[in-house]
């Protein structure tokens, strides 16, 4: 009983922390440093020996580990691989190799996330799993991680935690509909504070749109798992663990009739050979010596795919779902860059004016306090690109917090945009609101707009001085 109230009470102090988590740091966290990223997806980038090819005998499926910091992410990771390697179908990663990386850092790279690759029965898995929380954050806002189902790993000895809730929230919002939870340091706590925590789980998962009836919740311990010790929680945990996410998690469907459409991440120069890019393909097949064309920040070239690769593995052909490298035959430094977009010639286009529908934040979301004038300057995030640019109402001046309305984007530079896409609307470093492309517009010529606002600028003026002011 005593022991039970300590729980609640818990469970009081932790309600106190959350309630002190505004919305306006959480979207502050998210788009945090969203233009400084570094990746461990340059892994791609180095020509390192003899690669394999890679052997596509199965589904793939991007998933990673998500959770409150120090609840097992990494360590869950680890036993994962090593269960599977036991059974010969991966290579065992350790801890250590998951958490620091040291093959990347020798190679003086930053990086924030690792990505491991396992297969079981039924799909090959790449799995990403982040050192901290911040870097979870980012990865999951500007797509790094391109995570398509998740592992929710909660402590059974801490209960449920901001970063939980954080992310679980995040997970929805970047349309993760499927998550398995995975209660760990069962061989830490009693069945009393494991029954409290299976309550408290699914409160949140049912609070955040997650069917807790139809969600899996293994209880075991990834440590046990990792060490070799004590099955009944360990390895047969994470047995059952991997065999809920292959039958709960349904392979995403993809678009591989559709043209070929990778936005890039990241952008890495090889000596000699090219320029590899990095993302995750969205649709269609791409094969290697194929044509392609690079769009994005005002330009359009056309190009071709010298080789693929995938988990350090060589491909010739990716598909829809691959998160991989691209290397691109003779693009120099300045040629390619984040945001751009790998394409089938003549699929997509550029445009710099679109219809759009947006919703301004209100100040209890985390939004400015200030309504938003027609014509105002605002930088905008799409996919993987961002871009300054000017909002005009449609029909009216100003849209008040709160508010949601038809609006027309004017974009500095012409950016793969098309109708359907989401978008971020920031002010310096305030996210203020959210919105969807429409159709696209007759392209605007931005000197010529600049040049008349000069001009109304300065009549502004004039007139102001004429009336003495
Ligand atoms: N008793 C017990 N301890 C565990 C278990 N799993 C992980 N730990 C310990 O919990 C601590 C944190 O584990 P990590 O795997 O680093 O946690 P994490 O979620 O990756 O942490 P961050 O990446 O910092 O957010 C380590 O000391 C682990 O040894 C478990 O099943 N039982
Ligand atoms: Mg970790």
């Amino acid at each position: 009983m005593c022991k039970m109230a300590t729980m609640i009470t818990l469970r009081h102090c932790k309600k106190l922390v959350s309630k002190h988590f505004t919305t306006q740091r959480f979207t502050e966290c998210l788009l945090l440093n969203q233009r400084c990223l570094s990746l461990s997806a340059n892994r791609y980038a180095a020509p390192v020996g003899q690669k394999k090819a890679f052997v596509r005998d199965k589904p793939h499926m991007n998933i990673g580990t998500i959770g409150h910091v120090d609840h097992g992410k990494t360590t869950l990771t680890a036993a994962i691989t090593r269960v599977l390697a036991s059974k010969n179908k991966t290579e065992y990663k350790k801890y250590d190799d998951i958490d620091n990386a040291p093959e990347e850092k020798t190679r003086g790279i930053t990086i924030n996330a690792a990505c491991i690759e396992y297969s079981t029965d039924n799909r090959h898995y790449g799995h990403v799993d982040c050192p901290g929380h911040k870097d979870y954050i980012k990865n999951m806002i500007t797509g790094s991680a391109q995570m398509e189902a998740a592992i929710l790993v909660i402590a059974a000895t801490d209960g449920v935690m901001p970063q939980t809730k954080e992310h679980l929230i995040l997970a929805k919002q970047i349309g993760i509909s499927n998550v398995v939870v995975f209660v760990n340091k069962a061989d830490a706590a009693d069945a009393e504070m494991l029954e409290l925590v299976d309550m408290e789980m699914k409160e949140l998962l049912d609070e955040y749109g997650f069917d807790s009836s139809k969600t899996p919740i293994i209880v075991g311990s990834a440590l046990n798992a990792l060490e070799g010790s004590n099955p009944e929680l360990g390895e047969k945990k994470i047995l059952e663990l991997l065999d809920a996410i292959d039958s709960h998690i349904p392979t995403p469907v993809r678009d591989l009739d559709k043209p070929f459409y990778l936005p890039v991440e990241y952008t890495y120069q090889i000596e000699g050979r090219g320029t590899v890019v990095t993302g995750k393909l969205e649709r269609g097949k791409v094969k290697k010596g194929e044509e392609c064309e690079l769009l994005g920040h005002d330009k359009q070239t056309k190009t071709f795919i010298a080789g693929i690769e995938m988990f350090r593995q060589t491909l010739d052909q990716g598909q829809a779902g691959d998160q991989m490298g691209i290397l691109l035959r003779g693009m120099k430094r300045g040629d390619v860059r984040r945001g751009m977009v790998v394409a089938k010639p003549k699929s997509m286009s550029i445009h710099n004016h679109a219809e759009a529908s947006i919703y301004l934040m209100s100040k209890e979301e985390g939004g400015r306090p200030k309504p938003l004038l027609t014509g105002i300057g605002m930088h905008l995030y799409s996919k993987t690109w961002d871009c300054p640019g000017q909002i005009n109402m449609v029909g009216k001046d100003m849209m008040m917090p709160g508010e949601d309305g038809p609006v027309q984007v004017i974009l500095r530079k012409k950016m793969v945009l098309e109708q359907g896409q989401r978008f971020t609307i920031r002010d310096g470093t305030f996210t203020v609101g959210y919105g969807v492309f429409g159709k696209p517009l007759a392209h605007v010529d931005i000197e010529k707009l600049d040049e008349e606002r000069k001009k109304i600028r300065k009549q502004k003026e004039k007139e102001a001085l004429e009336r003495g002011y």
